[in-house]
């Protein structure tokens, strides 16, 4: 099972968003990693056939997405970043609805409901008008729509905003079972919500897709440019214009524990660490990179 992503690209008037990616996915839980304005959502809007691309083509299994039609759609699950819903919906009528769009048989839409309501911790809210649940609440709703026709292929962009570290948990574990035999696709800016489920993770940046591989793959490239070191806490101002510290902690005696990014150690006393995949998102997106659209 392999879907198949070849020379894709989406102009808009005056934008490149996504720019001739090459991408094969095959089973298993895919981290789409990229700051603001990568193009990630082109990309996943395209693969969801809700988009038309400029140029390009994505085939399963050997066949065009565009010539499969119905059969693509039923294989298919999807959260956009902002899921439609009509105000005056309960939990449980919305995702009836969904079902039987999804053509999801009438004999199993109840099981399959309640079998997603509890996993997804929201059995006690399902007669609740979604409205008035929490965003958390709302975002599992999504996720819940999206896995409805069991779907081979499941697209979620940005499932995690929202969800608090409990749910998070409960998230990434359900994820991490259900991806056996299936393509998922996750787009993130939390790279610790994909860093331990994620089989393979696909950079992105500007358009492109500039890394694919598994996380031990993608951080070998840092190797030895992570370093920790505990510093004077008086010193860290001065520190802080010289290095690219990416986290800090207040230890006792006025001392602070830095891990920074850098070729050679800098400073005395610094010892290497390992590396992990925020660290290199760190590195490919420098924080003034990621202030500017479009990295
Ligand atoms: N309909 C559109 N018309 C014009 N430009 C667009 C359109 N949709 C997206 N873009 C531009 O294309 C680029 C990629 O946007 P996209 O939403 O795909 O990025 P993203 O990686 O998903 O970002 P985010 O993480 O913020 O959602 C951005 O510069 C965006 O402004």
């Amino acid at each position: 099972m392999e879907l198949k992503i070849e020379h894709l690209s989406k102009h808009f008037k005056d934008k490149t968003a996504v720019d001739d990616v090459c991408l094969t996915l095959t089973p298993g839980v895919w981290g789409l990693l990229g700051a603001n304005g990568a193009g990630k959502t082109t990309l996943m809007r395209m693969i969801a056939d809700i988009m038309t691309p400029t140029s390009g083509t994505i085939s399963y299994d050997g066949t065009d997405i565009h010539k499969m039609g119905e059969a693509y759609r039923n294989l298919f699950g999807f959260l956009p970043q902002d899921f439609g819903y009509s105000r005056d919906f309960t939990v449980k009528d919305y995702l009836e609805y969904i079902a039987a769009l999804k053509d999801v048989p009438a004999r199993e839409t109840t099981k399959k409901i309640n079998h997603l309501l509890e996993i997804l911790t929201l059995s006690d809210v399902k007669n609740k008008k979604i409205s008035k649940l929490s965003g958390g609440m709302k975002r599992r709703v999504g996720i819940a729509q999206a896995m409805l026709n069991d779907p081979k292929i499941l697209i979620m962009d940005e499932p995690t905003a929202g969800l608090d570290p409990g749910e998070r948990v409960r998230f990434r574990n359900f994820i991490s079972e259900f991806s056996h035999n299936r393509m998922v696709l996750i787009s993130t800016h939390i790279v610790s919500d994909i860093e331990y489920i994620a089989t393979r993770n696909a950079i992105m940046k500007a358009g492109h897709i500039i890394d694919v591989g598994t996380t031990d793959e993608l951080v070998k490239q840092i190797e030895g440019k992570v370093w920790n070191c505990t510093v004077p806490a008086e010193k860290l101002p001065e520190y802080e214009l010289r290095l690219r510290i990416i986290n800090q902690r207040g230890e006792d005696n006025n001392q602070v524990s830095i891990r920074y990014l850098a070729d050679k150690a800098e400073l005395d006393g610094a010892v290497p660490a390992s590396p992990r995949l925020e660290d290199l998102y760190l590195w490919l997106f420098p924080q003034t990179d990621l202030e500017k659209e479009g990295m």
